[in-house]
């Protein structure tokens, strides 16, 4: 079959909301999801002509908090509500979805990505991002889960982890092969060294004023899939965006991409049509003015709508479109006919 033919993007969404915080230490960002949905998600989406939007609710975390684990801010909340998210989206997916999870901080990423893997195995992983996320409890500085996630996920890192309790659940079968980054500019320095040493392709800021958005995303799906086959699982945290286009999050870095670029780079994974994962997480609303707020939240339906098909397919079609009706001889110069009517 050819590969044209058997990729197209899929026509139903599945929405799951994580209002989750624990991965990190500022308050807000688990108000996100319902911040989101006050602000049009459901309805926004679903008027892109041809698009089936169910939202399947929001993952609920209640544990015991228990076991501490070295320099690993409560691990087994992050771990129940991963837990529980995983399997919500091998469901979703299973339901012949694309899967959009609002976080929340990016922990969730473990339970995202946990979640589709076990759905597609041969998926690949595009991190956008200012930040690595590949730290272990032995590396990072702050002892907060959402640096992390990259780590506890791909396979080649395992052996750098002490035993975790409660995560026996969650035993790392991805291959950091499949993973590709774009938009760093906060690279601690064992997260440089493992990108480095295990050559995963990033685009760092520097590479994409170098190279240009769309060479940058391009690069890195071929790298990761040279035969354009591969399902695609997009983690995208708000703080990739300039934090003058997305300030309300909680670790903002200047330099960042813009939302046009962010907005391209998911217009391109929409239209290979393997995309069959959004994460969009680290929207805190709690943080900044009541503009920041708007702005942030504004840039992730835009970052959201543009994976899904916005720009191709446009809004849905509401009856016949009010125009005026144009005359023989004004039809090759509207202009001319609108300052007739002007004057
Ligand atoms: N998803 C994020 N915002 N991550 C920020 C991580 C910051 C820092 N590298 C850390 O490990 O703590």
């Amino acid at each position: 079959m050819s590969k044209a033919t058997k990729w197209k993007p899929l026509n139903k969404v599945g929405i799951i909301g994580v209002p989750f915080e624990k991965g990190q230490k500022k308050y807000g960002v688990s108000v996100a999801p319902a911040a989101m949905r006050t602000a049009g998600l459901i309805e926004q989406l679903t008027e892109i002509d041809g698009l089936d939007v169910k939202d399947f609710g929001d993952i609920e975390t209640v544990c015991d908090e228990n076991i501490k684990v070295d320099n690993m801010a409560h691990l087994p909340l992050v771990s129940a509500c991963n837990r529980q998210l995983s399997n919500r989206v091998s469901q979703v997916l299973r339901d012949g979805r694309v899967v959009v999870t609002i976080g929340g901080d990016h922990s969730i990423g473990v339970g995202t990505v946990d979640g589709h893997y076990k759905v597609n195995e041969d998926m690949i992983l595009i991190w956008v991002d200012a930040h690595a996320d590949i730290n272990t409890n032995k590396t990072s500085d702050s002892g907060s889960v959402h640096g992390m996630p990259v780590a506890l996920l791909v396979k080649e890192l395992s052996d750098y982890w002490p035993y975790l309790p409660t995560m026996d659940w969650q035993v790392p079968k991805f291959s950091i092969k499949n993973l590709g980054y774009l938009g760093l500019r906060s690279v601690d320095q064992f997260e440089r060294l493992a990108i480095e040493k295990y050559e995963v392709p990033a685009f760092a800021m520097e590479d994409i004023s170098e190279h240009g958005i769309q060479n940058s995303i391009n690069h890195i799906l071929q790298v990761l899939d040279p035969c354009m086959n591969k399902p695609i699982h997009v983690s995208f945290d708000i703080d990739s965006l300039d934090s003058l286009e997305a300030p309300s999050t909680g670790t903002p870095v200047r330099g960042g991409l813009t939302l046009r670029e962010a907005i391209c780079l998911m217009e391109i994974i929409h239209n290979t049509g393997r995309l069959r994962a959004i994460d969009l997480v680290e929207i805190n609303p709690a943080l900044g003015n009541e503009s920041d707020r708007r702005k942030t939240i504004e840039a992730g339906l835009c970052v959201l709508k543009a994976g899904l098909g916005f720009s191709r397919r446009g809004t849905a079609p509401r009856g016949v479109l009010d125009l005026p009706v144009q005359t023989h001889h004004d039809h090759d110069c509207p202009a001319k006919e609108l300052l007739r009517q002007n004057k």
